[in-house]
């Protein structure tokens, strides 16, 4: 399989405050993995570089084996990446929904929009809010709809930062199975160890140090309690079980 996306040696600071520090990350084409981190480690700093909203002070990213040097980005570089923010309110800017998952359709020159609206409507069950307004959704149906606006115009590259946080149980469920059946490159941002594990054999982790401290196999570092806690994705609080208290280490799955 070919490389879409490799950094190398990548740095990033917000002013002078460390976000992303001395960053490997090699991910190949239909490749899926998740990115773990508790708050503040830079999961979204990466996912913003990678998209390339923001630029690497240090190193080197090259997307689809081509080095990205300039800080102008192409409308074809946009076209085959997709991101999803963790607050969906910072991407709508249509008045309505229909609006919103034809406004990348348009910007992208693709004919057919209305065909091509209705059936992506249809594929993610919400033709029903085809005409509301994205404003008066709720937090799992604004996902939702923001995951139809990018699906639609066919990136090759999915970026997804806390995709499920405002998800109930059954929309968690339909995405865990959207991702399964998803036929291009993903990368999921969450600090959700049982999500993560449904959704990817690859899991990135970083720390606090903002580095990656684990690149390999989902199912070793469930049993890798030393990585675990070092980027604090797990914790120990008491336990009350009737008159018995006690305390362990938790994954909360
Ligand atoms: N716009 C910003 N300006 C300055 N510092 C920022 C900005 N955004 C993030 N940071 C800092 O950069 C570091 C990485 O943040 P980032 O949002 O990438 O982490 P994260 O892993 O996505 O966290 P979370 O799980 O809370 O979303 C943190 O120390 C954060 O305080």
């Amino acid at each position: 399989m070919n490389e879409i996306v490799s950094i190398k040696n990548g740095y990033f600071y917000y002013e002078d405050n460390l976000a992303l520090e001395n960053i490997n990350l090699e991910v190949k084409e239909k490749e899926k993995l998740v990115l773990l981190g508790n708050n503040g480690s830079g999961k979204s700093t990466l996912l913003r570089v990678i998209a390339r909203l923001y630029f690497l002070n240090r190193g080197e990213y090259r997307f689809e084996g081509k080095p990205l040097k300039k800080r102008k980005v192409k409308k074809e570089f946009r076209s085959k990446v997709g991101i999803l923010f963790q607050n969906p309110d910072a991407m709508i800017f249509n008045p309505t929904v229909y609006d919103e998952i034809a406004f990348s359709l348009k910007e992208f020159g693709f004919d057919n929009v209305d065909d091509r609206v209705i059936e992506i409507a249809k594929e993610f069950n919400i033709e029903k809010l085809l005409k509301k307004s994205p404003l008066e959704l709720s937090g799992g149906e604004k996902q939702k709809v923001m995951l139809a606006s990018i699906m639609v115009y066919e990136p090759k590259l999915l970026l997804l930062d806390e995709p499920t946080a405002a998800m109930d149980p059954r929309t968690t469920g339909w995405f865990i199975d959207f991702i399964y059946d998803l036929d291009i490159t993903a990368i999921i941002a969450t600090h959700d160890l049982a999500v993560a594990y449904e959704l990817s054999d690859r899991a990135v982790v970083m720390d606090e140090g903002h580095k990656i401290v684990y690149d390999g196999d989902m199912e070793e570092l469930m049993k890798n309690l030393d990585v675990l806690l070092q980027a604090n994705l797990i914790h120990k609080h008491r336990h009350r079980h009737k008159k018995f208290i006690h305390s362990h280490y938790h994954l909360h799955f």
